[in-house]
This record gives structure tokens, sequence and C-alpha cells, in this order.
């Protein structure tokens, strides 16, 4: 594509550059510039772009993208917010291809990973072919490719939907992070249904008050049917049980489907029995009742698998065939995933690193527990301090033991984040072991018969970062490991 048409959409800052090259690939990063590219100057959070432009032209870049001066023999264009341009360039490069899927985004504090995955099942077991972006990497089809971020930056984003173009896929389904929404990295993304889990405090850190945490996730509401390139119905499917529902209903123009345990919304869920192997429970729509079975563990699971069912709806799916779907999945990697070794007590690895996420697991492993709940659980470094408090007091309430341990501590001194898990805590039931693997080791070695175990934070995660190096970790490997050795 010339350089010209890869622009067109952009506001330029200063007259475009007369030279006209033909652009054969478009990167953020200088490392990876190949001969023919673009390269877009991004001020990042940690270092600035525009420090790369001759290293990047030294790999072949022939045109540059730029905010703020920068010198260089290649044409160079102005723009005022280069990573926002990115976007617009990046669709355009790509051939702007979620016009050619179905696309399915999903926002929300917890329960985004979960309910793709559900969503994805629904697709396949209606023979459709599914891509999926998220926190656990992206697929297209059975093909798997990592990711850094639960959304990745909108150049990674558009290529990946042009490979699943290209690979035929019918319907794309992706966590839509609120840092993704509000740094415009999914702009151009031309969503069909959009979905809401709930709302509960997380990255304080990085939005500053819960209002604008909420307002982040809203822009996938209020941008939903603003496109003019499609003549396809769009859907928000909405937690009517979650207050900022009430705001996003208002600000959409997409049809809205409610779900939750109130009789009032389109799908509700009621008679929820935790059986055990799994969940049960009777859905109704449109005065139709069904009975849904699940392997999936607990009423938190109920809402994702209600909004799954509403997407599922919204794809003009069977309720029939989407039930089938339900019963089969298996599981979710990391998350409330039992680790088995021939013990005779349960061991849990999941995903919670908030406080109500955690809440839920814990509050659903007591209502099957017989004996002791030990819960290990730890909080990320460089990440919102405000919830480590309110973590360490869940832990330490819904557990016969709680052991504080490190979860990724980055670049935070591990031994403050658990002064901060503590703080005013009066519980005589808190052990701290920094070391995780220790941590882990501790819980195997005194749990008795029957009780349960539940490793919290790192779920699917199979590494650990600590200052700013990652080694491998992986908490299942882990209590695998310790339950063996234990046996001796
Ligand atoms: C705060 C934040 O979002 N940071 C993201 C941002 O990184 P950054 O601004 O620090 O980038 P940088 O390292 O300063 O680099 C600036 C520019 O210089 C370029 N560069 C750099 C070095 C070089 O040699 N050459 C070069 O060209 C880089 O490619 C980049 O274009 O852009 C990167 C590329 O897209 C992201 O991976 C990175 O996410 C970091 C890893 C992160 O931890 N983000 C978290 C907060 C996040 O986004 N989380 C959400 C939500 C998770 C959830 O709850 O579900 C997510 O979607 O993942
Ligand atoms: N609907 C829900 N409500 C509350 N907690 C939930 C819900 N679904 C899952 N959880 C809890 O949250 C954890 C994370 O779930 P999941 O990975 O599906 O969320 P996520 O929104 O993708 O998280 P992330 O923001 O890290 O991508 C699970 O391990 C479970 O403990
Ligand atoms: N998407 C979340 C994941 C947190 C997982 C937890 N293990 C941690 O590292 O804090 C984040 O980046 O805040
Ligand atoms: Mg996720």
């Amino acid at each position: 594509m010339k350089l010209h048409t890869l622009l067109s959409r952009l506001q330029p800052l200063v007259k475009t550059p007369t030279e006209n090259p033909e652009i054969t690939g478009v990167e953020m990063d200088s490392r990876n510039v190949k001969p023919g590219y673009l390269f877009i100057c991004i001020d990042g959070y940690t270092v600035d772009g525009h420090q790369y432009v001759k290293q990047a032209v030294e790999n072949g870049a022939v045109a540059i993208l730029a905010q703020k001066p920068v010198e260089t023999n290649v044409p160079v264009a102005y723009v005022k917010d280069t990573l926002r341009s990115m976007a617009v360039v990046g669709n355009m490069f790509y051939h702007n291809p979620t016009q050619n899927l179905n696309l399915v985004g999903i926002t929300g504090t917890n329960g985004k990973t979960t309910t793709s995955y559900i969503i994805e099942e629904i697709v396949k077991h209606n023979k459709q072919k599914t891509g999926v972006i998220g926190t656990i990497g992206m697929k297209i089809g059975d093909e798997v490719f990592e990711t850094k971020n639960t959304t990745p930056d909108s150049l990674t984003l558009q290529s990946m939907f042009a490979k699943m173009v290209d690979a035929k896929v019918d319907t794309a389904v992706m966590e839509v992070s609120s840092h993704a929404l509000h740094l415009g990295r999914v702009h151009g993304c031309e969503y069909d249904i959009a979905v809401f889990t709930n709302l509960s405090q997380d990255h304080l850190d990085y939005h500053g008050s819960m209002d604008e945490y909420k307002k982040a996730k809203g822009l996938l509401f209020s941008q939903l049917g603003n496109s003019f390139s499609s003549e396809k119905r769009k859907f928000a499917i909405l937690n009517g049980d979650d207050e900022a529902s009430k705001e996003y209903m208002t600000s959409t123009q997409a049809n809205v489907l409610t779900y939750g345990l109130n009789k009032d919304y389109d799908l509700f869920a009621d008679e929820i029995e935790l059986t055990n192997s799994g969940t049960r429970f009777v859905l109704h729509f449109l005065h139709q009742q069904y009975v849904v079975e699940m392997k999936l563990i607990g009423t938190f699971n109920v809402y994702n698998v209600l909004a799954a069912i509403g997407a599922g709806i919204a794809l003009d799916i069977k309720v029939e065939t989407i039930l089938e779907a339900i019963a089969t999945l298996e599981g979710v990697p990391g998350r409330f995933q039992s680790v088995n070794a021939g013990q005779d007590f349960t061991v849990i690895v999941d995903y919670a690193h908030t406080p109500d996420s955690l809440e839920n697991v814990l509050k659903t492993v007591k209502q099957f527990a017989k004996n002791d709940v030990y819960t290990v659980v730890g909080c990320g470094g460089d990440r919102d301090r405000t919830k480590r408090p309110l973590m360490g007091k869940i832990a330490a309430d819904l557990s016969t033991q709680a052991i504080f341990t490190s979860d990724n501590p980055r670049t935070e001194d591990p031994i403050l984040i658990l002064e901060d898990m503590k703080f005013g805590l009066e519980h005589n039931n808190i052990t701290v072991i920094e070391d995780r693997k220790k941590a882990i080791t501790f819980a195997i070695e005194n749990a008795k018969k029957h009780d349960i175990i539940v490793i919290a934070g790192k779920g699917h995660e199979t590494y650990q970062i600590v200052g700013t190096s990652v080694s491998h970790f992986d908490d299942v490997e882990e209590a695998k490991e310790a339950i063996l050795q234990r046996r001796g």
C-alpha cells in the first residue's frame, strides 16, 4: 500500500511528505522493523519510541509517523497523537478486517476470559470457526499465538483480525480491557456484540477512581453501533444485577439483552444447585424454561454462562445448541482448576486477583467445604495498591488459615506488598511466607483429609515477575510437586 493511501484518514499536523513509497508493513517496535516498513513512534510509559528512529531506518523503515520532531532522511508524517493514529493506520493497512467477522467484545472486571471460552465453545458447537483474543493468548481455530496483554495494541489486533479473515474465521471473541478502551487500542474494531460481566474494584492505579474506570468500560457500549459500514444488528448484553449496566444501557444505540438472577431480565437463572461435578440451574428466556447443566462451579459462573448464552442468542445460535456446548465445556485453564495427584484433600488453582473474585471463589468453596480451608494468596506489584488490604481481609475472613505470599511483585519490594495486605488486620490465622513455592508447600504439607487448599491470583500463568526478570513458575506444577513430595 502506498504511504499516502495509508495515511489518508489521518489529520496531518504539517503537510504530508511528497514522497510516496510503497509500504510493506507497519511497526511500533524498531526491533521488528523490516525493509519497506512504516515505523510509528510511540511515546510510551517506559521509553519514548521517537528515540528509535535511527534503528528503525537501519532496519529498513522507509517512512516515519511521529508526534515530535525527529531527524532522519526518510519521509516523516507528523500527527498530534501517534498512539491513536496507529489504530487508524493499522485498520487501513489490514483493510478493516473486523467488518468481515462477527466480533464479540467482552468487558468487565472479572469473568472476561471465562465468558470468552464459553462463547468460543458455543460457536464451535455451532460448527463455525472461531478466533479468540485475551489473557491466556490468541487463537485461530486451534492454533495458538502468545500475547503480552489481555487486549493487545491496535497493530497486533488488526493484524490478528486480518489473519482470522484469511483463515475464514466466522466469529472472533475478545476480551476488551479498560486500559485498551482508554488507550484507543480497539479503535476501528467493529463490534457486533458487546458483553458486560461486572464492575468491582481493580486498576485504580491506572484509572484513578471507580468512576473513571466505569467510564472507560462504558466506551465499549457507547461506541457500539456507531459504524456505518455494517448492516448487522448490534447487541449489548448487560448484567442487570450490576449497577453500572443502567448507565451503559442508556449510552448504547444497540439492542439490549439483560441477564442475571431477577425475573425482570431477558435471560434469568433460578433454582441454582451446586453439584459434586458442577452447577445446574433453570434458565428462563422468552417464557420458556431450560435446565442448564455445566461443569463450571459457582454462582459467579452462572453469570458468565448467562452472558455467553446472551451472546449465542445474538449470534442467532439455537438455545438447544448453546446448552449442549455449555454442558460439554470442561473448564477454563487456571480458573477453579482442580489439581489431582492422588491426594485425599482438594487443591484448587484460581486466577482470583481482585477482592470481588477472591470473595466469590472462597464463598463458593465454603459451600462444599467439609473441613479446613487454606488460602494461599498474594497481590501483584506495580498494580492497584488499595485492593491489597481488601484481599487480605477477605482471605483471612473466609479461610481457616490464610497464607500470604508473593504474586508477581514486579518492581516493588515483596515485603511491602505483604505489609499492605496485612494492613489493619487483627486476625490470628495469617501466616506470611514470601516465597510462593514455600507457601504452596506449607499449605500442602499441613493439609488433612478433606481440607481444601485454594491457590489464588496466578491461575494459568507460567511465570513469576520479580523486579524486571521473568522466571518459570506454575501454581499447578508446584502443587503437584509438593503433593508428590509429601507422599515421599
Ligand atoms: C501501561 C501500559 O499499558 N503499557 C503498555 C504500553 O507499554 P509502554 O507504553 O510502556 O511502552 P514502552 O516500553 O514505553 O515503549 C514505547 C515504544 O517504544 C518502542 N520501542 C521500545 C524499545 C525499542 O528498542 N524500540 C522501540 O521501538 C516500543 O515498541 C513502543 O512502541 O504498550 C505496550 C505495547 O502495546 C504494552 O505491552 C504495555 O502494557 C504493559 C506490559 C502492561 O502491563 N499493561 C497493563 C497495565 C495492561 O494494559 N493491562 C490490561 C488489562 C489487564 C486486565 O485486567 O485484563 C491489558 O489489556 O493487558
Ligand atoms: N462473573 C464473575 N464474577 C466474579 N468473579 C469471577 C467471575 N468470573 C470469574 N471470576 C473470578 O475471577 C477470576 C478471573 O476470571 P477471568 O479470568 O474469567 O476474569 P477476567 O475478567 O478475564 O480477568 P482479567 O482482568 O485478569 O483478564 C476467576 O479465577 C474467578 O476467581
Ligand atoms: N490483568 C491483570 C492480571 C493480574 C494477575 C496477577 N497475577 C498480577 O500479576 O497482578 C493485571 O495485569 O493487572
Ligand atoms: Mg482475562
